[in-house]
């Protein structure tokens, strides 16, 4: 081969080689574009950050606005720790739960937007979607399609007809599989991976299929991959904390896996973890469980409000609860290896 033809072979080459990279960069830079929408009102002051959603896309950033300031007191849908929860329907087919929060302090804020980021690009289908957030001076909104069974705490502790027609078994096998799956991907598929330190029954929505979705990362604080823990003051609800939270104020995902398994109990049961006869007896929801299944009676243990259930399903999701609230972190299992049990005992 000539010297000149050589050339022209690495000239193409060096020049389609360039051209790939230039697409590719303009493909990547579209679907960040595509992303999120940041909108700056001047009418609020605030700033206004919409991510992908086929709902919000539709409606003028403004006209969102206007929605979200006529929001009042007949709107209240809820309340929690951290803020009230409005309901905001655009028409039949979108509706929003929209949580305000206070402003916290200035150092709290730098890291709110960031961290409000990463949980736009969280996409499961055990996830409540967060779909933007308003940042204003002297408030916050956080964004969140809405669930609308409301929250597993408010039927399985509510009225009984609605428990009994909501909440049958299968039903309840299926929340529990989903909310060991969208853990599993929150602990272990995503980058960065986040420890829930939250989980409770009303942290766990349910979308119009009773299908679970794992709601509230107000506490969650995200950890770099390479990190096995984060370590902050005691937060979490009582009656749901690992007990090793206590002692070293280390949330790890086994400690999610602790709650979780105090979640399967208040399925199998009905019971709260904090229900007024255990306080009474000088015992909990834990402790009384682990010796009803030490005495092999744990069928007297579940929920009265269970017409029927097969006996062997309701046992072993007694034993994976058993195992997510060893003492001991390291015997408990991973929320990858409970989703797979759970799968398994079902196709079995
Ligand atoms: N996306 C949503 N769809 C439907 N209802 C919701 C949604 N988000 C919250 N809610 C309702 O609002 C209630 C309050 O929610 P919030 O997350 O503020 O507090 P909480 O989880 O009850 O307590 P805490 O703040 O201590 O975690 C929930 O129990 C639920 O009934």
């Amino acid at each position: 081969m000539s010297t000149k033809l050589i050339a022209l072979y690495i000239t193409v080459c060096s020049v389609l080689f360039i051209i790939s990279k230039m697409l590719i960069s303009f493909l990547c830079y579209k679907k960040w574009a595509r992303k999120k929408r940041i909108i700056e009102t001047s009418l609020t002051g605030g700033k206004l950050v919409i991510f992908r959603s086929a709902a919000m896309q539709s409606l003028s950033p403004k006209a969102f606005m206007r929605m979200i300031m006529g929001l009042s007191s007949k709107d209240i849908i809820g309340s929690g720790g951290y803020g009230t929860v409005y309901l905001l329907r655009l028409d039949e087919k979108s509706a929003f739960a929209i949580k305000k929060l206070s402003r916290g302090s200035a150092e709290m804020d730098r890291g709110f937007e960031r961290e409000l980021d990463t949980m736009g690009d969280i996409k499961h289908r055990n996830i409540v979607p967060l779909c933007g957030y308003y940042a204003a001076p002297h408030f916050n909104l956080l964004i969140y399609e809405l669930m609308p069974n409301g929250s597993l705490d408010t039927i399985l502790h509510g009225k009984e007809e609605k428990k009994q027609a909501l909440l049958d078994w299968p039903v309840r096998y299926k929340i529990a599989l989903g909310v060991a799956r969208g853990l599993s991907y929150l602990h272990h598929d995503c980058i960065p991976h986040v420890i829930h330190r939250d989980i409770k029954s009303s942290n766990i929505l349910l979308d119009h299929n009773m299908e679970a979705r794992v709601s509230d990362f107000g506490l969650a604080t995200l950890m770099k991959p390479n990190e096995s823990h984060v370590t902050t003051v005691v937060a979490g609800t009582f009656g749901y904390l690992a007990p090793e939270y206590f002692e070293t104020g280390r949330a790890t995902t086994k400690g999610d896996v602790y709650s979780y398994g105090v979640v399967l109990l208040e399925l199998l049961t009905g019971k709260r973890p904090t229900d007024e006869s255990f306080l009474e007896n000088g015992t909990r929801l834990v402790t009384w469980v682990k010796e009803t299944m030490e005495e092999k009676r744990e069928e007297h243990a579940v929920d009265g409000a269970l017409a029927s259930f097969p006996a062997e399903e309701v046992k072993f999701v007694f034993t994976v609860a058993e195992k997510c609230l060893e003492s001991d972190p390291r015997d408990r299992p991973t929320m990858v290896q409970v989703a797979k049990m759970l799968e398994q005992a079902k196709l079995a």
